[in-house]
């Protein structure tokens, strides 16, 4: 029976990682993949770089995920206080990784030549096996992917993680604004996924809204719509669209039902979006057969009404505003900004 080990950080996973931990899992009985965290040290990683803080129960889910059907292989956390690389205690981590395996190590594998004089020191009765040191085969690494951000290196992040760096960008607007059209055309320029508004299919099913819609019904639309944006950010490609959230949902509870509900406040507070694009409603009022506020002013106010609740929450907000290309045209600008930033 061959037990090996492979450790890293892990800052983020990738597919040179993926590489070695399956190329490795097929040289042993039983191989384990140490994850070695410290919280300062790989924030300040992070923050070196062009990536959000990684936190550790995040790289312990993908790992868990892309092991999950190796039946060899087992994922183990480990924890050190270094501040720095320079910092790392090998000595102290080794000590702590065999209590961890608890039982004797037959190999240590890497794919980093300078780490072997250290693995000969504090392993000195296991053998050591070096997987791909050229990164020949998946010529990546994690600091090039922090250095130059997830985005450059796109497709050699696993499916799993992708989800991590998506981009969430949010259109809110009060009735015939353009936000379902700017939704559809923005995913399409950006190749990726996008939520259409869960009301409009909910209402659809009723057969219109005005005088039916029960105040259960906007809990019904919560759930649903977050469940969609889930499933789309899933599936995205660097960024998803989104048509509305739980504050438009609120809005339209109020303006329906005259009913404020404190579940979709707190389903507000749960989210989180990178971008908010807030459509002003200067394009014609089109009559779809579920609109009914349909004057000008009345849409004006509306609207008004909705910015105070953003407002409210600390949201910020971009205005979007002019004709259909003008609309798309700035909200174009302001998500490849995002992407860059
Ligand atoms: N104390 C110990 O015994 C011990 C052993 C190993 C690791 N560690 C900890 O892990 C850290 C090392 O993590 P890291 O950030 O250098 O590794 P990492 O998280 O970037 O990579 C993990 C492993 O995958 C290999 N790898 C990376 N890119 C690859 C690619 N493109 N193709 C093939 N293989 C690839 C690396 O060589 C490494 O062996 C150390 O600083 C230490 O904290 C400790």
């Amino acid at each position: 029976m061959t037990v090996g080990f492979i450790g890293g950080k892990f800052l983020p996973l990738h597919l040179g990682h993926v590489f070695a931990i399956t190329k490795a899992a097929c040289m042993v009985d039983e191989l384990y993949v140490i994850l070695s965290h410290s919280e300062k040290r790989d924030r300040s990683h992070c923050s070196a770089g062009k990536v959000d803080y990684i936190p550790a129960q995040i790289r312990l889910r993908w790992l868990s995920q892309l092991t999950k059907d190796m039946e060899n292989v087992h994922v183990l956390s480990i924890e050190d206080e270094a501040e720095n690389d320079q910092e790392y205690d090998w000595q102290e981590g080794a000590k702590a990784i065999r209590n961890a395996i608890g039982k004797p190590i037959d190999i240590v594998f890497s794919s980093e030549p300078a780490y072997t004089p250290i693995f000969k020191q504090i392993y000195p009765d296991s053998k050591q096996i070096l997987l791909d040191e050229t990164r020949e085969q998946i010529p990546i690494s994690a600091t090039k992917i922090r250095k130059e951000g997830p985005f450059m290196h796109w497709d050699f992040l696993p499916d799993m993680v992708k989800p991590f760096f998506v981009k969430k960008v949010v259109i809110v607007g009060t009735e015939s604004c353009g936000k379902s059209t700017l939704t559809r055309y923005l995913a399409k320029i950006f190749n990726t996924t996008y939520v259409e508004e869960y009301g409009r299919v909910a209402c659809d099913e009723l057969g219109g809204c005005d005088g039916i819609l029960l105040p259960e019904d906007f809990q019904h639309i919560a759930y649903s719509h977050k469940l969609l944006e889930h499933k789309a950010r899933q599936n995205a490609n660097k960024v998803v669209f989104i048509d509305t959230e739980a504050i438009v949902t609120q809005y339209y509870s109020k303006l329906y039902c005259d009913q404020e509900q404190m579940l979709l406040d707190e389903i507000s507070k749960l989210q989180k979006y990178d971008l908010w694009l807030l459509l002003e409603p200067d394009v014609k009022w089109v009559d779809d057969g579920l609109r009914v506020h349909g004057e000008q002013s009345v849409r004006e106010e509306n609207h008004l009404e909705l910015k105070q609740m953003l407002d409210q929450k600390g949201i910020s907000y971009h205005e979007i505003k002019g004709n259909y290309g003008e609309r798309l045209g700035s909200a174009v600008e302001l998500v490849r900004s995002l992407m860059n930033r």
